[in-house]
């Protein structure tokens, strides 16, 4: 069923389930990967807050958790300047950090976030996230757990916002 949020008329395009079945298949690919590892996810606010909590229900190994927060999309659009709002808060040391995204789109934040991350004395760095446009990606940095490709349409919900709006949703809606 079509939705509304503010202007625009989005429609259904990824459920509940399907974002729930692929978050199980990485979270035990993460577990493969990281075990033995001294580890801390990082998930980046606003957007990731639902993604990060429903994989680590997910994930089994000893780790750590925590958040910074970025910005830089107003609307629909991203402005192409992406400013750090709240800082890290642990201790990254020697330890595999993992940055978990709802969504890597031009790569903008991304690019900030690995080089904030490579001024730590890190043991290595791993970028995850639920969604990735590959049309509309400009960087070379490597992605390493992706849930879905997708095309370059702007989406909402499951912790994606539009112009503030739509976060709450549970699945995921593409623009009409
Ligand atoms: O690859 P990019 O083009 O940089 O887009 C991806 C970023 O955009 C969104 O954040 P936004 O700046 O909208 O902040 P929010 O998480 O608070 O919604 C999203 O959560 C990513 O962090
Ligand atoms: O498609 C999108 N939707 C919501 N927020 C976003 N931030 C980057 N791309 C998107």
């Amino acid at each position: 069923m079509e939705i509304q949020i503010l202007d625009k008329v989005f429609v259904p395009y990824i459920s509940e389930e399907e974002i729930q079945a692929r978050l199980k298949i990485v979270a035990s690919e993460m577990m493969h990967d990281l075990e033995g590892e001294n580890h801390v996810f990082i998930g980046v606010l606003n957007g990731s807050f639902m993604v990060l909590s429903d994989l680590m229900k997910y994930y089994k190994n000893p780790c750590e958790i925590s958040f910074v927060k970025m910005a830089s999309y107003e609307g629909t659009q991203s402005t192409n300047e992406v400013k750090q709002l709240i800082g890290l808060d642990v201790d990254v040391t020697n330890k595999t950090v993992v940055i978990v995204e709802d969504i890597v789109d031009t790569g903008n934040t991304i690019e900030v976030l690995v080089q904030l991350f490579n001024r730590y004395k890190i043991k290595g760095l791993k970028i995850a996230t639920l969604f990735h446009k590959p049309e509309a990606y400009k960087k070379e940095i490597k992605l390493d757990y992706i849930g879905f490709n997708i095309p370059d349409k702007f989406i909402v919900g499951y912790g994606l916002d539009y112009d503030k709006q739509g976060r709450n949703l549970p699945a995921i809606y593409q623009i009409k």
